[in-house]
């Protein structure tokens, strides 16, 4: 949320206000963004799969279709959601990365993980419903353990092969059930670079719509061992000083951030601020 973007749970029965399309191929746009008169878009007869109302940008209500298909209107194309996070205006990329999670979890949420048959959309609540299990499912969000490992002068990055060539980032890794941020943050380390650390410090967090993390990012001193690479997951991982650091994660991720702060403390530089 921002200044301008509040989420809220909207009636889709009202008429008017702004929508957001989204299907497979990503968000539709065309010259003027991806926000969308809802009344004029409703009038094109698009083929909706299904329809939720998703907060005000603005002070207008704000709604998301998502379409069966992929076919873009006239004069209309689709950008997927990583676009927005690189670039253009970060309020977009919030709207979008909300109805991003919110199609997913609409998608995958059609029919009871208990008894298998439909479930129904819970007026004025972000819940999915099954009336014979009495069960609501509420949209998924995934903790995420994100962490910037030093010592003293140097910083630990690493490349996972998934990576875009040459780009080192932080270590990350979800939670598993059982676990506090700190074990799974200390089960990551271990497992992806066998290294031990201490003095874990809370940093901040970030909504991380790929398609639901929430990270929750994290600085830790080196400690102890000697990088040991996990295969498959980790395709290089090495010490970098802060005055000689590789390609680095997009700018508004909590990755770049973490690794921005800590050479702007090393190096006397003015602090970033984390963008959420
Ligand atoms: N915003 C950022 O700066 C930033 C930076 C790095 C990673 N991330 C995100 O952090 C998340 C975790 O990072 P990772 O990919 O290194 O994770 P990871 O090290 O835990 O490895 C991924 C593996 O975790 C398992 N997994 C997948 N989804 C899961 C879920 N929802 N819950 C539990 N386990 C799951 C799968 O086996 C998958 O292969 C990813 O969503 C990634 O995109 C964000
Ligand atoms: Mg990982
Ligand atoms: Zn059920």
């Amino acid at each position: 949320m921002s200044a301008r973007w509040t989420t809220a749970v909207l009636d889709t029965n009202v008429s008017g206000g702004l929508v957001v399309v989204r299907s497979a191929e990503g968000f539709m746009v065309d010259a003027n963004g991806a926000l969308f008169p809802r009344d004029w878009f409703k009038r094109q007869e698009p083929d909706i799969r299904f329809e939720h109302g998703i907060g005000h940008y603005d002070g207008q209500p704000v709604y998301l279709a998502e379409l069966h298909g992929a076919q873009a209107l006239p004069g209309c194309s689709w950008r997927g959601l990583r676009q927005f996070m690189l670039e253009g205006d970060f309020d977009t990329y919030k709207i979008l990365g909300y109805a991003a999670q919110i199609a997913t979890w609409a998608r995958e949420h059609r029919f009871c993980g208990s008894c298998g048959q439909a479930m129904t959309q819970v007026p004025r609540e972000r819940a999915m419903y099954c009336e014979p299990c009495d069960l609501r499912s509420y949209p998924r969000i995934s903790p995420s353990m994100i962490v910037l490992v030093t010592r003293g002068d140097e910083i630990l990055l690493a490349r996972s092969p998934r990576f875009v060539t040459g780009v080192y980032s932080t270590l990350a890794g979800f939670a598993e059930p059982g676990e506090s941020a700190e074990d799974c943050l200390v089960r990551e380390v271990r497992e992806e670079v066998a290294l031990e650390v201490q003095n874990i410090q809370y940093v901040g967090s970030q909504c991380w719509p790929f398609p639901h993390s929430m990270m929750l990012g994290f600085h830790a001193e080196y400690a102890g061992g000697e990088i040991v690479m996990q295969p498959d997951e980790i395709e290089d991982a090495r010490w970098f000083r802060v005055d000689a650091l590789p390609p680095l994660p997009a700018g508004r991720s909590i990755a770049r951030y973490l690794i921005d702060l800590y050479v702007a403390r090393r190096l006397g530089l003015p602090e970033p601020v984390l963008p959420r």
